[in-house]
């Protein structure tokens, strides 16, 4: 890993290790992919001010999520199939967070059950939900998460409706994978991956197998997705949610300001300024466009988290900047998962890191919360 210097590299050597299907699912957005190419434009054309001559010998990137301390201002977001990109992947990943000191977030479309990750890591993690028609499952689900001391629940309100992303449908990206000429020759030319995965725990979702109905669909993820998610989810059902999860709750996906007032109405602690990574509705603003209205109208009664195209420490001092208290990343860290397991992920958290530190050092800033829009240029 040590001609790896920066994000990209990662997906560098993502892109060479992982089967075409896995790789792109992670790394393409829905449709004509402007939201996804927004996210990372708007962050770039944010320009700092550069302060010399102060003293920036005791920076430090650590803060507290939620009242608990971490190590810097990230968080690994919920991502599916995270097992796909690397045998037992959100085992890896979710160790990669823990020894850096930083909360994992388990999806509920991981290949690992969360039992699985509960019985391999150390501390507790998160738990992101989807919330499905079969609301007996759901409760199971959020059941089992209390068992397993899940320490925040994500709820994720973006996905009732699925984006269509095209790679995903002309790659046949189907889990498990489902055998053609073209992906047996990728997969002969991908061994490593293969017997990973081959080693790992399950190949197929942990979670959800064996508990839904029309499990027969689940190898097709769009169709599955349409005849399970529920397209009824409403705000009665986050006060659903919230009668039955006792802890901290996260709510994932919002981009309007009259729908963050209405979360900070439902006690949740955080909201997640999020466009799901571009992956959801394609012309939507990009997640920092809105980031500051946001902050503005209920930063004051809720912790805000920030995600969508963070690829850098220099990004997440943008977001820090424009009144973030915290970051998620997905792709990010699905790059150094999909190059190099725990290592990989464990690579990407430490470049950000050491680039946020030296962003603050130039910027001239010793600690995470004197980070505000005095270091942006005008
Ligand atoms: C491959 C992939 C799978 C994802 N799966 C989920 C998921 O299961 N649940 C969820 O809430 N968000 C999911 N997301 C969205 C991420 O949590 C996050 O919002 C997004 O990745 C942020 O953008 P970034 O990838 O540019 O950092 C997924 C994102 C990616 C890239
Ligand atoms: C069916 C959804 C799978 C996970 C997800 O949220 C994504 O791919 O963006």
């Amino acid at each position: 890993m040590k001609h790896i210097t920066c994000i990209d590299d990662l997906r560098a050597l993502h892109k060479r290790r992982v089967p075409k299907a896995f790789f792109d699912y992670c790394d393409r957005g829905s449709y004509a992919e402007e939201t996804l190419r927004a996210n990372r434009e708007d962050l770039q054309a944010i320009k700092f001010r550069q302060r010399i001559l102060v003293d920036v010998s005791r920076r430090d990137t650590s803060t507290t999520i939620l009242g608990e301390p971490s190590t810097m201002p990230l968080i690994l977001a919920p991502v599916g199939l995270l097992g796909m990109q690397h045998g037992d992947g959100e085992i890896h990943a979710c160790r990669a967070a823990q020894a850096a000191g930083i909360p994992f977030t388990q999806s509920t479309m991981s290949i690992c059950s969360i039992e699985d990750i509960a019985a391999n890591v150390e501390k507790p993690f998160w738990f992101q939900l989807y919330v499905m028609k079969d609301r007996g499952f759901i409760k199971d689900l959020i059941q089992r998460a209390i068992a397993a001391k899940c320490s925040a629940l994500v709820l994720t309100v973006d996905l009732q409706v699925i984006g269509q992303r095209h790679a995903d449908i002309k790659n046949g990206m189907t889990v498990p994978p489902e055998w053609s000429l073209s992906k047996l020759l990728d997969f002969a030319s991908k061994p490593a991956w293969v017997s990973g995965v081959l080693r790992g725990k399950r190949r197929t979702f942990g979670n959800i197998a064996g508990h839904v109905k029309n499990t027969e669909d689940l190898n097709r993820l769009a169709e599955w997705t349409a005849s399970q998610f529920d397209t009824s989810l409403n705000w009665k059902d986050v006060e659903w949610v919230r009668s039955i999860w006792p802890g901290k709750l996260i709510i994932k996906g919002i981009l309007d300001v009259e729908d963050a007032e209405e979360a900070a109405k439902t006690g949740a602690q955080a909201l997640v300024v999020s466009n799901h990574g571009g992956r959801q509705l394609d012309g939507a603003p990009s997640s920092i466009e809105v980031l500051p209205e946001i902050v503005d109208a209920v930063g004051s009664k809720m912790e805000i988290m920030f995600d969508g195209g963070i690829r850098s420490g220099q990004d997440v001092m943008r977001a820090l900047a424009l009144g973030a208290k915290s970051c998620m990343i997905g792709r990010a860290y699905a790059y150094g998962l999909g190059a190099g397991g725990q290592a990989g992920v464990a690579k990407a958290i430490d470049i950000i890191q050491k680039e946020l530190l030296t962003t603050m050092g130039l910027c001239g800033v010793n600690k995470v919360d004197e980070i505000d829009d005095h270091i942006i240029a005008v």
